[in-house]
């Protein structure tokens, strides 16, 4: 088991999900966070692609993974390698610009800042089988840089089909390490919510999960909304709710102690 997760070129995770805004940038962001914390040596974050979004907006993953981590020996622009404009799949919008996103070097890349930090978190964009390039999708950068891959799903209904036939997707183009974990920004807790009916959809979930696909469900994140505005204040408290707020996952940071 050892060997699987001694990555050739050093220790790191994959952030992927099974679609789209399910909240790989508030799990990334916060995952990195907890990692600073508590963790000796440098934590990294690396968005290899975001499109639809502007660099130095609220909106940019950009911001919000360096803003969310509050990683400070890093700039918004070295967090994130193509910037595109068009809110599309990372092939299509890089079409839309006449360009066209190297595979190979992002792998390059990938590998030349695994080995700069002590651990490097990826966030993908989309689910595991967006494209970056005809062919190369997400699941395949996550392979190509032998990275463990935590897939965001979310909590509530049609989830098991998405989710096992992500997990199915990862593996087939050879991610050997897999992790499920259930976002939580489908839904917002008002005073109708009904707590109890909440958490058995996401017992029933994991159960299923875990038996079609052999895979671990190791958590699912509370609802704390990202900030949506620049400002600093907010973004130091947003920090320290997401410690408060996800200090009982212990199932979650055991894997990724293992892994980071
Ligand atoms: N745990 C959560 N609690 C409450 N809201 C959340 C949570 N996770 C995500 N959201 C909200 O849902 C929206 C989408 O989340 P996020 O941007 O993290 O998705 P994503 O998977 O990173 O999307 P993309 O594919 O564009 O990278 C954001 O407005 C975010 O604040
Ligand atoms: C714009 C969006 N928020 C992401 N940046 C890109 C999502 C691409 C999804 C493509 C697809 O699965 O159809
Ligand atoms: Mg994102």
């Amino acid at each position: 088991m050892m060997a699987l997760l001694d990555g050739r070129f050093g220790k790191g995770i994959f952030i992927s999900a099974t679609g789209t805004e399910l909240g790989k940038t508030v799990l990334a962001s916060g995952i990195a966070h907890w990692m600073h914390i508590h963790k000796l040596g440098a934590t990294a974050l690396w968005k290899p692609v975001q499109s639809g979004v502007e660099l130095g907006t609220v909106e940019a993953d950009s911001y919000r993974l360096l803003k969310g981590s509050g990683l400070t020996n890093v700039g918004e622009r070295e967090l994130v390698t193509w910037t595109l404009r068009e809110p599309l799949a990372p092939w299509a919008a890089a079409k839309r610009e006449g360009l066209e996103i190297s595979m190979s070097e992002l792998v390059v890349e990938g590998e030349r800042r695994l080995q700069a930090s002590d651990r490097l978190v990826v966030e993908g964009a989309g689910g595991v089988a967006v494209p970056l390039q005809a062919r190369h999708t997400m699941a395949d950068l996550a392979a190509a840089l032998q990275l463990p891959m935590l897939i965001v799903a979310a909590p509530l209904l049609g989830t098991v089909s998405h989710t096992v036939t992500a997990v199915q997707y990862a593996r087939s183009r050879g991610v050997k390490d897999v992790a499920v974990v259930f976002g939580a920004m489908l839904f917002k807790p008002t005073a109708e919510w009904n707590k109890a009916a909440y958490e058995q959809q996401l017992h029933e979930n994991t159960e299923m999960i875990e038996l079609l696909a052999e895979v671990p469900v190791v958590g699912a994140v509370p609802y704390l909304p990202h900030p949506n505005r620049i400002d600093e204040d907010l973004w130091i408290n947003w920090r320290k709710d997401w410690l408060r707020e996800t200090a009982h996952l212990t199932t979650l940071h055991d894997w990724l102690n293992a892994r980071l």
